[in-house]
């Protein structure tokens, strides 16, 4: 694959380009375009700096010619180059880190959060690509409405989710309740997980084990103030669909936190805005810790959105 200097726009994934021009086909949307610029927009910034920890990124192989393909000095090339090889340990102990790419951290980093690491970028696909891949999601089987007991009485959810994980057995409970666990994931999420899992984009250390998927029919449908479980310990949504507000609000600290000076309260820290279609956030470090997060009702809203919560689980 030929390496373009100085840019981050990657090759067109194989895979996904043939999936837009057949889908295209299909009739979804229409877009038969497949030019990677037209579909993508994961340009992060000017420099990649080199991999944190010394970690030998197993997609930077791919594409190195150097698993057993180079020849001995003035030798003759005896055989093609082998399949790509990974490091034998990456299958069974996954190593997960967050995101620490310099340039996307500091381009993207959400202000005015103090003690979280929020990240957003508005337009990391194009919205015509993002429709499709709603539209793609929208005919997986696994959608369901979750049953909760509230006060003793059972409910059913509003909003439809769907999870899967990459190995089967993880276990996972949601409001109090075992979700229903598929694996491995579908092809599109296969997809979008190599894709944001690469050099081109957060990097190949950034792993994920799990996705949960969260459809909004329409602006009646929202997900109340929480945080999520601190086994997230990263979590990436693709937002598709309808734009929607969302606000990020801090947890009131304990009484023993209060300043001791003044015994004042922390001051309050409350951040809305929009996540758009096609856009990407990243919570990691002592988010969840530290910050409540929600998507309210609109009822102005009238068009359904997904999003891909890719999460790093990690049970220690
Ligand atoms: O739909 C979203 O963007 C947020 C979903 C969420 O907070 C969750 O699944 O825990
Ligand atoms: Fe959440």
């Amino acid at each position: 694959m030929p390496k373009i200097k100085q840019s981050f726009e990657p090759s067109p994934p194989l895979r996904a380009e043939k999936r837009v021009r057949r889908e295209g086909e299909d009739g979804h949307g229409g877009a038969t375009t497949t030019s990677q610029q037209t579909l993508f927009n994961f340009r992060f910034g000017p420099s990649r700096p080199s991999k944190p920890n010394g970690l030998e990124s197993s997609f930077a192989q791919k594409g190195s010619g150097k698993n057993g393909g180079d020849s001995p000095a003035g030798g003759e090339r005896l055989s093609p180059d082998p399949p790509p090889t990974f490091p034998p340990c990456r299958s069974t102990a996954i190593t997960f880190l967050p995101v620490s790419r310099q340039d996307f951290v500091k381009r993207y980093a959400v202000q005015g959060l103090p003690g979280a690491e929020v990240y957003y970028k508005k337009d990391f696909v194009r919205p015509k690509q993002a429709k499709l891949w709603l539209k793609e999601l929208e005919s997986l089987q696994e959608w369901y409405r979750p049953k909760l007991k509230v006060y003793g009485r059972e409910i059913q959810q509003s909003r439809q989710i769907a999870a899967f994980s990459t190995e089967d057995g993880l276990q996972l409970k949601y409001s109090g309740h075992p979700v229903i666990m598929h694996h491995p994931f579908p092809p599109l999420l296969q997809e979008i997980s190599e894709i944001l899992s690469s050099d081109d984009c957060l990097g190949s250390e950034v792993r994920f084990n799990h996705v949960m998927l969260n459809r909004y029919q329409d602006g009646s449908i929202y997900i109340g103030k929480h945080s999520d479980n601190l086994e997230n310990k990263v979590i990436v949504t693709l937002s598709l669909g309808a734009p929607r507000s969302w606000i990020m609000e801090r947890k009131r600290p304990q009484s023993s936190q209060k300043s001791v000076a003044t015994n004042d309260e922390a001051p309050k820290v409350k951040k809305r805005w929009t996540l758009e279609n096609g856009s990407l956030l990243v919570m990691q470090g002592d988010t969840q810790r530290n910050y409540t997060h929600e998507i309210p009702k609109e009822l102005k809203v009238k068009e359904p959105r997904i999003s891909i919560t890719f999460r790093q689980l990690v049970f220690e």
